[in-house]
């Protein structure tokens, strides 16, 4: 099953040698539970990690190998973040896409050697969404051939940018360029920081950390300001767009090309997610394996929490989602994959398809596995509430992906934006111009679901059903925001008035296009045995999230009240048969102890055994009364005394 999370037996095989590798190298490990920790102490702690993993990176991993350093990463440094996460996974990513050849020799061969740190530096204090009213800027000064970096005003101050705060030494900076007067909006530049010796911040940069965080605490996330800061024509990214010497601009093939480290993080990040959301069900469900309160029998002994059902109600289809989620973001690392090379040759056609495919899935799979991780934590009852779950941690990093790479309603409406347009070929006749992600929307709905009407073994009318709702949401919301262009509002009216009905659509598409891929990935299986249970897992999955949209379909009649009993009877059957193999379907994805770093998840399961050594441990039980005590708790009490006499 490994291999089938993993996408291979190669990958699955080479994750239990890193961690075997890893299990027998102490110096790689926490050197204290990270919730015992300040945020300066976890800082250095991830360095120290940091420059054992630069150091002899070569005898656990193959470094070409972007999963194994991946896995590598998350064994040892963990979610909380590290001094270089976004010079991996932002800075590195933008001057391959961005950097012309020659930067690539520049810049990217020493950031691969990490003899610089970097970051990604766009949101500022004033403006994150809205790229285009970004406020710093860079005025290209013909004479010196040089850029003018400047923070006109506060509201101009990078906020935000992962590592920029403390660890990084350069960043790729988006400003807007002004050029003779004329702004040619926000472009990317390589930016020097701090002085490469030193690490001091060089003349004309303000920076710092913006302080503690709801989690994520590890990085440094950074403000930085420009006080006419020159930097060479030649720091302009120059890969798809140029500037020549007398000031120039040489159009990129796409006006949104520039965008492509944010791209690279949305398709990545789906896999991240799955990842996060399984962690949390590890634990939860290991927990519930465990735990024992109440009875069902009254003559029978207390009985695990995971045989009731509503316990199996709020796991088990997380535990689906997170298969769907990580079946989902193979494929769009593949689609990230293949649409950077063909950008290479100057093929942009694909990328509207995967801006509109990772926006999509980047606020549902976020929003659903933000879900998924507290359901987890209130299912470990008093226990999930404690840090020695993790899962508040974990919670923690994971619901900031709802945030960053595009608050999830902003980048709902990107997706829409493509669904409109496709709405727009089927209303004209021209269904025919659709592209495979969409092509349903112009087929002929049955009139009614055949779910429960035919003995189909597969999934072909659940799959019908989805379509059929993200279809008939698709053509409403389109037919809503056209209806009132046509009474005469602006289309930017028009779609305001429209967008709850639109981001309806985008989610409905994508969770069309997330059991889509888990169907595709399932009929891949050869292995009998792994393919019954997928598909079990399969068919909760179907069951509930159609449960989840169902008022869609019942309010035109496509699914009758007794197909949605028999939906609610097939989900119930699926709880019941997935029970015993749940604790396995969380251990196929093999996360090692180290790498959970939870207590109350641990593979023994001597869950209060470790519980109370955790607690043992805690630095306030060093003594056995604390100097708050002395300070002020005693003479409190002692005054009251004093009084009552
Ligand atoms: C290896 C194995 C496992 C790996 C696991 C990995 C784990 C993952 C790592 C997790 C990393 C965690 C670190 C995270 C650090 C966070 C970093 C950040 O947050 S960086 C900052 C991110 N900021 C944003 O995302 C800002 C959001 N805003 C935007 O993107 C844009 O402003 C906008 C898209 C909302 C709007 O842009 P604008 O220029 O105003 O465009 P329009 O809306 O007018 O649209 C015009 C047109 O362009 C199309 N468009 C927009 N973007 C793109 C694109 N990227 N590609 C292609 N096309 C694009 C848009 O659809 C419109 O098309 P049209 O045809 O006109 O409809
Ligand atoms: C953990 C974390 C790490 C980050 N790392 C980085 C980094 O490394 N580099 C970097 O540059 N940035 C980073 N960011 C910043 C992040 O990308 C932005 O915060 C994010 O893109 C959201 O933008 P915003 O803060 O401007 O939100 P806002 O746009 O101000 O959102 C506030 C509200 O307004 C709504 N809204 C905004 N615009 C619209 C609209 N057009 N239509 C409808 N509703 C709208 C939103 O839906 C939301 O409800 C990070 C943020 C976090 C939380």
């Amino acid at each position: 099953m490994a291999a089938q999370i993993y996408s291979g037996e190669k990958y699955a095989s080479r994750r239990r040698e890193i961690s075997a590798n890893l299990a027998k190298r102490p110096e790689f490990h926490d050197s204290k539970p990270l919730p015992f920790m300040t945020r300066e102490e976890k800082i250095l702690e991830s360095s120290r990690k940091l420059t054992l993993i630069s150091k002899h990176m070569n005898e656990i991993i193959d470094p070409s190998d972007k999963r194994e350093l991946y896995h590598l990463n998350c064994e040892v440094l963990g979610i909380e973040g590290n001094p270089m996460a976004l010079h991996g996974d932002m800075f590195i990513p933008a001057l391959t896409a961005q950097a012309s050849d020659e930067q690539q020799e520049k810049w990217l061969s020493r950031a691969l050697r990490r003899e610089i740190i970097g970051t990604y530096a766009q949101t500022e204090l004033g403006h994150g969404t809205n790229l285009r009213k970004l406020e710093t800027i860079a005025t290209y000064d013909v004479d010196t051939q040089e850029f003018v970096l400047h923070t006109p005003q506060i509201t101009a101050l990078k906020w935000w940018p992962g590592n920029l705060g403390k660890s990084s030494n350069y960043a790729v900076v988006v400003a807007l360029m002004i050029i003779k007067g004329k702004n040619y909006g926000p472009q990317t530049f390589m930016v020097p920081l701090r002085d490469e010796k030193t690490h001091q911040p060089l003349k004309g940069i303000t920076i710092g950390d913006i302080g503690p965080k709801l989690a994520y605490n590890i990085v440094d996330n950074g403000f930085l300001g420009f006080d006419h800061y020159r930097i060479p024509r030649t720091n302009l990214l120059m890969r798809h767009t140029r500037v020549e010497p007398d000031g120039t601009f040489v159009k990129p093939p796409h006006a949104k090309i520039n965008y492509s480290a944010m791209v690279h993080v949305r398709s990545y990040m789906i896999t991240g997610q799955a990842i996060m959301l399984a962690y949390a069900l590890t634990i939860a469900t290991r927990y519930s394996s465990v735990r024992r309160q109440g009875q069902i029998d009254t003559t029978q002994p207390e009985v695990k929490v995971l045989e009731y059902q509503t316990q199996q109600h709020r796991l088990f289809p997380s535990i689906a989602r997170a298969y769907a989620f990580v079946f989902a973001g193979a494929e769009t690392v593949r689609l990230y994959e293949r649409v950077l090379q063909e950008v290479e040759t100057g093929n942009v056609s694909l990328m509207a398809d995967l801006h509109a495919l990772t926006s999509g899935l980047k606020s549902v799979v976020t929003h659903q596995t933000a879900q998924g991780i507290e359901q987890a934590r209130m299912a470990c009852g008093g226990h999930g509430y404690s840090q020695a779950s993790y899962i508040s941690e974990i919670f923690g990093v994971a619901v900031g992906g709802c945030t960053y790479e595009g608050e999830n309603l902003v980048m709902l409406q990107q997706l829409a934006r493509y669904l409109v347009k496709s709405a727009g070929l089927v209303q004209a006749g021209q269904s025919s111009k659709l592209g495979p992600l969409v092509a349903y929307l112009g087929a002929k709905s049955d009139s009614t679901s055949l779910i429960d009407r035919t003995p189909t073994p597969g999934f072909a009318e659940y799959v019908k059903t989805f379509q059929h709702i993200a279809r008939k949401q698709t053509l409403k919301a389109a037919q809503k925001l056209f209806g009132f262009m046509e009474k005469g509002d602006t289309r930017e009216v028009a779609w305001n008035k429209s967008t709850v009905e639109l981001n309806r659509a985008s989610r409905l598409h994508t969770r069309l296009y997330i059991v889509e891929a888990f169907v595709r990935r399932v009929e891949e299986v050869a292995d009998p045995r792994l393919k019954e249970v997928l598909t079990d897992l399969l068919r909760l999955h179907v069951n509930y999230e159609l449960l989840d949209v169902a008022a869609y379909a019942l309010e035109d009649g496509f699914l009758s009240s007794s197909q949605l009993d028999y939906i609610r009877e097939q989900l119930y059957f699926y709880l019941a048969k997935i029970r015993p193999n749940a604790v396995s379907l969380v251990d196929s994805w093999e996360f090692s102890d180290r790498e959970l770093r939870s207590v109350l998840g641990r593979r023994d399961g001597n869950v209060y055994e470790n519980l109370f050594a955790w607690a043992k441990a805690s630095p306030l039980n060093k003594t056995d009364v604390l100097p708050s005590v002395d300070k002020y708790l005693k003479p409190l009490m002692e005054s009251a005394r004093a009084s009552k006499l």
